[in-house]
């Protein structure tokens, strides 16, 4: 399944070619700040940071964004979604304590949640089916590489059995919402504490205005070729991931054989979890650990890729993250366009220590109360 999230979807090549696809959508995103700055309004930046992801998301793998209403309605229940895997069901831990799950309403809204997802994912494919239909029928060929989006994409595997299985529509419903979960909900994590932390420290965040300003003074915009030149960018959004992996623990795996592990005897068939979030706070590790101090990665060869095991929001081999560089982009590009032409402060003249910093709880750890900032233009 892997494989086949990998090949279609999430290939270098294909993630190249979603360049366009975001930055397309930082542009509406910029222009909704814009538009609050003149009306001296404050932006919800959640909201923002939200929809701007799930709006990726939704071209590369759906092939287009939806409605506004409808967008709104499949947010909420992947929200819901990532809430309940990430909600304790007793019953795994204590088989005999299963049917609590059955009265503290855990399975009723898990079920609830289920039959609304699978609704809305029955449309998204029943669409592409038809507009298959419609393009052959039309004699129109074969739709080309760029103009398939990943469903499309998994049509063609369940129509033509190129796995070598044969690919049910509960898989591809699966695979969908797999991108949805994996991808969105992370995304913006990292952009709404990276946000958070910039306006509790207003000089890491000076720091980062004047990178990104003197690297692309003259464009009205950032693109992603000006990225590579932002090292501090880079440095701040490693701290970010460091301090708030959003899946922090990890995903659960299951050893395969019996393995020693740091004097640790780890039997066959144990369900394993990784602490990403402790590990990012090690003071074995780190020094000053609870502290937001991105220049500490300004001189070190730490990276995201999994080799660094002090540093693995991305989880390490072989079932790293297959999307680092995608997401990278993402969180770049729009914290660079951010800071470019603007300077954030906080509502009512509130001071850095009045942000609440409490964390939902939930398979991605998000901050509970929505971050509004008010966004004035830069006068350079
Ligand atoms: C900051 C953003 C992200 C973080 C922190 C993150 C983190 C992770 C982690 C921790 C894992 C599990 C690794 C393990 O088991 O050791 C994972 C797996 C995965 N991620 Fe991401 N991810 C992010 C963004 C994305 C995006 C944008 C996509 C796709 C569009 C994506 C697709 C996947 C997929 C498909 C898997 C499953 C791999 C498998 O089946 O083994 N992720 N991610």
């Amino acid at each position: 399944m892997k494989s086949i999230l990998v090949l279609n979807l999430l290939s270098n090549k294909r993630v190249q070619s979603y360049r366009g696809v975001r930055e397309e959508e930082t542009a509406p995103a910029m222009e909704k700040i814009e538009k609050c700055s003149s009306l001296c309004s404050p932006v919800n930046l959640n909201e923002l940071f939200s929809a701007t992801t799930n709006n990726v998301t939704c071209k590369i793998a759906l092939g287009r964004k939806y409605s506004t209403e409808d967008t709104n309605k499949f947010r909420k229940l992947l929200t819901e979604f990532t809430k309940l895997l990430g909600a304790p069901d007793v019953g795994d831990y204590l088989p005999w304590l299963a049917w609590l799950s059955h009265v503290n309403g855990l399975h009723g809204k898990a079920k609830k949640v289920a039959k609304e997802l699978d609704e809305f994912l029955d449309g998204v494919i029943t669409e592409h089916m038809n507009r298959h239909e419609k393009h052959v029928n039309d004699h129109a060929g074969t739709q080309g590489e760029d103009q398939k989006d990943f469903v499309d994409a998994l049509l063609e595997i369940q129509r033509e059995n190129t796995v070598g299985f044969p690919l049910e529509k509960i898989s591809i419903k699966a695979l969908i919402l797999d991108i949805f979960v994996a991808g969105t909900h992370t995304t913006y994590a990292v952009l709404q504490w990276a946000m958070t932390e910039l306006l509790r420290h207003p000089k890491v965040m000076k720091k980062l205005k004047n990178e990104v300003r003197n690297v692309s003074a003259e464009n009205s915009s950032i693109s992603e070729d000006d990225l590579d030149n932002m090292h501090y960018l880079k440095a701040v959004i490693k701290e970010t991931l460091r301090l708030y992996p959003p899946i922090p623990l990890l995903l659960p795996t299951i050893s395969t054989k019996d393995v020693k592990l740091k004097g640790y005897d780890i039997i066959k068939g144990t369900r394993v979890i990784i602490n990403a979030w402790a590990i990012g706070r090690d003071p074995a590790s780190w020094e000053n650990p609870e502290e937001f101090l991105p220049d500490r990665f300004l001189d070190n060869s730490i990276d995201l890729k999994g080799q660094h095991f002090e540093l693995i929001p991305f989880g390490s081999g072989r079932r790293i993250c297959p999307e680092i560089l995608f997401t990278i982009a993402i969180n770049e590009l729009l914290l660079a366009n951010l800071v470019h032409k603007l300077d954030w402060s906080l509502p009512g003249g509130a001071k850095e220590k009045d942000l609440d910093m409490t964390e939902t709880v939930g398979l991605t750890i998000h901050k509970k109360s929505p971050l509004i900032a008010v966004a004035n233009r830069c006068s350079f």
